[in-house]
């Protein structure tokens, strides 16, 4: 039996967890962002940049070699590893131990890619976020659903949900069908869209910020990163996803006055993180 929770202000101000004065970066939580691929590195730099951004105190970032120079300009702060492969990923190999991982934007759906993500997805351990192309090559293989753990969250946008759950004829059968791929799977469905809403089985969350300002290449990337960052720094699952998506689209409301819908783009989003953050408080 669905049951829909409206998520507002007052909703994150019982989720939210403020900084702890004496913290310092080890214990903020580490962050390893796997993504990018020739000519969509932007994506990595977005969601890394993001993660920063959104209070973990660790980023480490994973592409291929191609990216090396592109994101250690971009953002300096986020330390990098790259692939053995100069265009795409093919083989995802570290020997840091993050606290979350963040996987699928820009990484394109190359044949050593999936290969790379299945071996990946098979050994992982580590509490996981899965976006775009990692979601389109799951949608590809849907036997390798049954690597991810219960509470994994996946947010695709409505094009790749229907790669994952087959097409709805309206929006209650939308619902309906999202609610048993969460339930088969055990995942938390990040479902974006204009509302995004969170499916954690029959419990469904009605995210209330955001505006079409958001309809802008890398936003989605954006989120990933933020999602994943409050997962590295010990927020459940669940939270992590719905005080992601209400930041994120907290961010849209608040610039609207400032940039109007055309001008705003997904690095706006990261910019305005800060004011979005103090609506909840210090
Ligand atoms: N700067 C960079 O490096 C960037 C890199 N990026 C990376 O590119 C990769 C491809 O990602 P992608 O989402 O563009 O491709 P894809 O899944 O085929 O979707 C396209 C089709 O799906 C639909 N559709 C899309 N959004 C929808 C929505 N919200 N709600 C409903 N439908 C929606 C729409 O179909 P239509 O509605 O027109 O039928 C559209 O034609 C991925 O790795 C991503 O991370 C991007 O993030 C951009 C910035
Ligand atoms: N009209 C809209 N109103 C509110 N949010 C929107 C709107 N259009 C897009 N968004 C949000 O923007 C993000 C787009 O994600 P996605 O399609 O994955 O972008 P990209 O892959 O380019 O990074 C999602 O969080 C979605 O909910
Ligand atoms: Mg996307």
């Amino acid at each position: 039996m669905m049951s829909t929770t409206i998520v507002d202000q007052h909703q994150m101000l019982q989720r939210y967890q403020p900084m702890v004065a004496t913290t310092h970066k080890g214990r903020q939580g580490h962050v390893l962002l796997v993504g990018g691929s020739y000519g969509k590195m932007g994506s990595v730099c977005l969601s890394a940049k993001a993660a920063m951004k959104s209070g973990c105190g660790l980023v480490t970032a994973f592409f291929p070699q191609c990216g090396y120079e592109i994101v250690q300009i971009a953002v300096p702060e986020v330390m990098v590893l790259t692939d053995v492969q100069d265009l795409c990923i093919s083989a995802i190999h570290f020997e840091i131990v993050p606290n979350a991982i963040g996987i699928g934007s820009g990484l394109g759906q190359d044949a050593a890619t999936q290969q790379g993500l299945y071996e990946f997805l098979k050994t992982n351990t580590i509490p996981l976020v899965l976006d775009a192309d990692a979601l389109n090559i799951l949608a590809l293989h849907p036997d390798w659903l049954s690597f991810l753990a219960p509470k994994t969250i996946i947010t695709p946008h409505l094009k790749e949900l229907e790669r994952l759950i087959g097409k709805w004829n309206n929006e209650a059968e939308l619902f309906e069908k999202t609610i048993t791929f969460s339930k088969k799977h055990q995942l938390i469905v990040v479902m974006k869209g204009a509302p995004t809403h969170c499916i954690d089985g029959d419990l469904v969350y009605k995210n209330t910020t955001g505006n079409a300002a958001l309809a802008t290449a890398g936003s989605g990337d954006v989120l990933t990163g933020m999602i994943t960052s409050l997962l590295a720094q010990s927020y459940e699952p669940i939270d992590s996803a719905l005080l992601g998506v209400y930041l994120h689209g907290l961010t849209a409301d608040i610039a609207l006055p400032e940039t109007g819908y055309q001008s705003f783009i997904a690095s706006d989003i990261i910019s305005y993180l800060g004011k979005a953050y103090l609506s909840l408080g210090l």
